[in-house]
């Protein structure tokens, strides 16, 4: 039986009827256009109280409301595939996919996630996260459907719907998916691509004669039409078919703005009012049951709609903290010490008043990377490419050939997407791009599919590459001006999401030699090799646990040296192969994966016989992905908090662990 005093997964039970109704998709295909209208209304209402409670991509969500409903009404979810690019809009998809009771674990250890995900439910048939996958991964699923109902008949006629905003189709592999979509072979004409513009100022108008076009386009009648002219252009003499053909396509494209798509070869529709519901269901519809594919819908909407504080806001509230739903006020905690990200910027902005060979590049995330700042300063030296982190690396390397000095700034998970251009085009011809991968490391609730964990491994193997980890902003500091500085070179600063310690910063930082780390603590005189001596080698901002679990280990009688590695490439091997030959044990810990600074570590000690000599323990990231969580508490999961450095330690130098020890 329930506890009935534990609070309901559904406080809003009772408020929306209609909702209430909804368990699943299906139960809206037996709804009125005007049913479904207050269920649009009733499902943004629970949007905004749930996202209230939990956080998170509220504007985009309540852009595609009224998408959402019509999407699940018209189409036989699951079995018709939806996707959505990025997946931070499918608040809504999650409420009518019979998740409205976890809706409010939104983010939250063990909750739902942040995205689609497609163990979460069988509604998310792609896992996102990452933009721009959408339209690819919809051409698969829908030439798999073709193939698959060669044994399997319930495959047939299944439609695959990829709804990908403005922002992401600015990434170069959805034109990589358009272009190849014309020419996959049969069951491409059940992919519909939905582009969600609700970048308003620079969609066409929409209103009653673009909604008749629009009908007109993807009605039965208007394709009849266009058929019988087909037909017609089909029996003239090649070129002239071939002019006609043309002529049809840039006449439409002329009236909608979609000849780019039907160049692509889709057949393009739009645009259209993404929040008309009656109008989008219609459309649907009528796509639903052509077989004229591949289709590009192309809807316009409003980020934030339907909540004024965020239609309001300046970002439409795209990435917001609990808040007050009257209000629309966000619970922001204190503000706490400056930022990692925001260290990074200032010492940018000051250094470039003098250099003016410093620019600054972005993927779209100029206030995520703190590049705003620069970009208010130097307007003609920053650069927001839109999502594309191959073109942002490439440019970037275009300009350092140049003598300019470009600061890449793209966050450690979506510079994965550029790994061939930083190894093809910056390394191997060893041009001095400066890399800033900020939210290095475990990011909290956005999970696993924006961890910064791979960074350290798959840079650190590239010949010529240097890579900085500060253990503290003021490190970041002295990094950052590292970076601007060094010209020998690719060089890269890692650095994590969240804010510093607090430490008083001076107005400059200081050039760091590089490949250099320092001692931060010496361990007993009393100690050494033969003596239980243990050493902790820490990159990054891991320094603060490596120093609580030293002071924990020093009241066991055992004070280790702590040392900070700073570089992860070049590593300082004169400070290694010290701390190799003076302590038993060697500890070496990172905010990264397995394969990154602590393997440089182990080539070099077995490279130089070392590793006979020391019992060398690596922390890393375990082999696993860490779900969302706090940041702290995703460190503790991944085991790598003092308490487990003190258990490493002990267990290195075969002391049996008592509970007290590791307390
Ligand atoms: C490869 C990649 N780069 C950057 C991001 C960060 N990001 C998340 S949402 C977003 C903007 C997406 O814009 P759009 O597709 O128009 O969706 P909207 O938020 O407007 O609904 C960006 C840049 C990402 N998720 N993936
Ligand atoms: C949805 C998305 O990918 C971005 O909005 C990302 O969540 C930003 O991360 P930060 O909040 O760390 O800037
Ligand atoms: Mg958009």
């Amino acid at each position: 039986m329930a506890d009935q005093n534990a609070p309901s997964p559904i406080p809003t039970l009772g408020r929306f009827p209609a909702l209430d109704r909804v368990r699943v998709p299906a139960d809206l295909r037996n709804l009125s256009v005007e049913q479904l209208k207050q269920l649009a209304d009733e499902l943004r209402a629970e949007t905004v109280d749930a996202v209230s409670t939990t956080g998170g991509h509220l504007g985009a969500s309540l852009g595609v409301v009224e998408l959402t409903v019509a999407l699940h009404a018209v189409f036989d979810t699951p079995d018709d595939r939806v996707i959505w690019d990025v997946g931070h809009q499918a608040y809504p998809h999650k409420i009518l996919t019979g998740r409205r009771d976890r809706i409010r674990t939104l983010r939250q250890p063990g909750g739902l996630s942040g995205f689609t995900r497609r163990a979460e439910s069988p509604y998310d048939p792609f896992g996102a996260a990452h933009s721009s996958t959408s339209i690819s991964a919809g051409l698969g699923m829908a030439v798999a459907h073709h193939l698959r109902a060669e044994d399997d008949p319930s495959y047939r006629e299944r439609n695959v719907i990829a709804v990908i905003g403005d922002g992401s189709i600015s990434a170069g592999m959805a034109y990589e998916a358009m272009n190849n979509a014309a020419v996959a072979g049969p069951g491409a004409e059940r992919l519909i691509v939905i582009l969600n513009d609700n970048e308003m100022s620079i969609a066409p108008p929409v209103g009653a004669m673009s909604n008749y076009l629009s009908r007109l386009m993807s009605s039965r009648k208007f394709m009849e039409l266009r058929e019988l002219a087909g037909k017609f252009v089909k029996k003239l003499p090649a070129p002239m078919e071939r002019t006609a053909r043309k002529a049809d396509e840039y006449a439409r494209g002329m009236i909608t703005g979609g000849t780019l798509f039907e160049e692509l070869g889709f057949y393009y529709v739009g645009p259209v009012d993404g929040h008309d519901l009656p109008q989008l269901v219609n459309i649907l519809r009528n796509l639903r049951d052509t077989d004229k594919g591949p289709i590009l819908l192309h809807v316009i909407t409003e980020k934030g709609h339907g909540y004024r504080p965020a239609e309001n806001a300046g970002d439409k509230y795209h990435a917001v903290a609990k808040f007050n739903v009257i209000t629309g006020e966000q619970k922001k905690g204190p503000a706490g010490p400056p930022s990692y990200t925001s260290v990074f910027a200032r010492e940018l902005v000051r250094r470039a008043q003098t250099d003016h060979r410093l620019t600054a590049i972005t993927a779209a995330m100029p206030s995520g990377t703190g590049l705003d700042a620069f970009a208010k300063n130097y307007p003609d030296r920053f650069f927001d490419v839109g999502i594309a982190e191959q073109h942002a690396v490439t440019f970037a390397a275009g300009m350092a050939t140049e003598g300019l000095r470009p600061f890449c700034a793209i966050y450690s998970t979506f510079l994965q997407r550029a790994y061939d251009q930083v190894m093809h085009d910056v390394v191997l011809q060893n041009l001095p791009v400066r890399f800033a991968i900020d939210r290095a490391g475990l990011v909290g609730a956005d999970g696993a599919t924006h961890a910064g964990s791979f960074d350290i491994a798959y840079l650190g193997c590239l010949p010529g590459m240097t890579i900085m980890a500060p253990s503290d902003e003021l490190e970041l500091l002295h990094m950052t001006a590292t970076a601007i500085e060094f010209d020998e070179g690719p060089i890269a600063l890692r650095y994590p999401r969240g804010n510093g310690l607090g430490l008083d910063l001076p107005a400059e930082g200081q050039v760091l030699e590089i490949g250099k780390g320092r001692i931060i603590r010496e361990m007993g005189r009393q100690f050494g090799a033969e003596t239980g001596g243990i050493a902790i080698l820490s990159l990054g901002p891991r320094l603060g646990a490596c120093l609580k679990a030293a002071d924990m280990l020093a009241a066991q009688g055992l004070p280790p040296t702590v040392a900070d590695a700073r570089f992860a490439k070049p590593i300082d091997t004169a400070l290694l192969e010290n701390l190799a030959r003076n302590h038993a044990v060697l500890i070496t810990i990172e905010e990264g994966s397995e394969g990154g600074f602590a393997t440089q570590v182990c080539h070099h000690l077995a490279c130089t016989g070392l590793l006979d000599q020391v019992r060398f323990r690596p922390m890393t990231l375990p082999d696993r992905f860490i779900d969302h969580n706090t940041q702290d508490a995703q460190y503790d999961e991944a085991g790598l908090s003092a308490p487990h450095i003190v258990a490493t330690a002990l267990n290195a130098l075969g002391v049996r662990l008592t509970e007290e020890r590791t307390a």
